[in-house]
């Protein structure tokens, strides 16, 4: 039997294969429609800015003042969140005054959730009235003149396995967010980037900060060292398992999008080394150890765009 004919169709089945499509894209937007009703439904509070919290970095959502904490699993359609050092927990409440909804841990391709869906919270986040994004994760240092602990604003990625095919944006365009090609020109807004470093000078850690490239992989594996080599020599200064997918999401629906990404790790390049091999646990614990700063460099800046959003 041929494919079509496995599909329940003939030659005319290309026809319904479309049909198909358009029933997934409509489906999509129900799922997200279903979780956004659900959360206006648990909280009176209409977020202006939306941020996402990386490995080990949930301490974030305890800046948020008269805080709300939704677990994911009380919210209808949200996935399960599954990695350590991810609680799974919306937290709405106040950063600095701004009305604010925190991802208290994020979904990973890896987990087995599809493009689509790791990026739902970024589209449930525009439905709800963000139009602010701030991004968060832990990162392997591919720069080798990066430290554990330094915090990189990111001024660009690159998504290598939306390159390859795994994209979130795949499929039947849903005009409601976006256009069919949105343009990724300025995926990190230039002006939120100079504002993080003149303030992370302010608060005297420019010893620490950098501003570089993020490359985003499926994981779960960290990289062989020649994987890691390759990374480096398309221009990438860190490495990790997220965020471009949510960042090409919120600007394809027209959100202004800063990101930082923690090294958590410096990545190995050379073969049979000698040196200790990274473990999801040194991340945690490196995030941790400088998690302060960051939430101390959020917490200023968002009071700075207070009057904005
Ligand atoms: O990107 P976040 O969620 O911060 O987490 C990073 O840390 C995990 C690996 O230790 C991977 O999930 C990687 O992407
Ligand atoms: N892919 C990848 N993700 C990470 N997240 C934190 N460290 C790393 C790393 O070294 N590689």
């Amino acid at each position: 039997m041929s494919f079509l004919g496995l599909l329940g169709g003939s030659a005319k089945s290309s026809v319904d294969l479309a049909e198909l499509q358009r029933k997934n894209s409509q489906i999509q937007y129900d799922e997200i429609q279903k979780v956004t009703s659900s959360v206006l439904g648990k909280t009176e509070l209409r977020p202006k800015l939306g941020i996402i919290c990386g490995s080990g970095l949930g301490g974030l959502a305890n800046e948020v003042k008269d805080s709300q904490v939704i677990p994911y699993a009380e919210i209808d359609g949200f996935p399960k969140c599954t990695v350590p050092g991810h609680a799974g927990n919306l937290v709405l409440g106040y950063l600095s005054g701004v009305p604010t909804v925190c991802m208290q841990g994020r979904l990973h391709f890896y987990e087995g959730h599809p493009a689509w869906l790791v990026t739902m919270p970024i589209r449930m986040m525009k439905l709800i009235g963000v139009e602010t994004l701030i991004v968060t994760n832990a990162s392997g240092g591919l720069n080798q003149d990066y430290n554990s602990g330094d915090i990189m604003v990111i001024k660009d990625h690159i998504n290598l396995t939306g390159l390859t095919g795994q994209h979130p944006l795949v499929g039947p365009n849903d005009e409601k967010f976006g256009p069919r090609f949105p343009a990724m020109t300025t995926p990190y807004d230039p002006e939120l980037r100079q504002l993080a470093q003149e303030t992370a000078k302010e608060l005297g850690f420019s010893g620490f900060m950098r501003e570089g490239v993020y490359v985003k992989v499926s994981g779960p594996s960290y990289e062989t060292p020649s994987e890691s080599r390759l990374l480096r020599s398309i221009g990438a200064d860190t490495v990790g398992m997220s965020t471009a997918p949510e960042v090409v999401v919120a600007r394809h629906a027209g959100m202004k999008v800063l990101g930082f990404s923690m090294v958590t790790n410096v990545v190995i390049l050379e073969q049979d080394s000698d040196k200790t091999p990274p473990t999801h646990q040194e991340v945690m614990d490196t995030a941790n150890a400088r998690a302060k700063d960051l939430q101390l460099l959020v917490k200023t800046i968002v009071g700075k765009l207070a009057s904005t959003l």
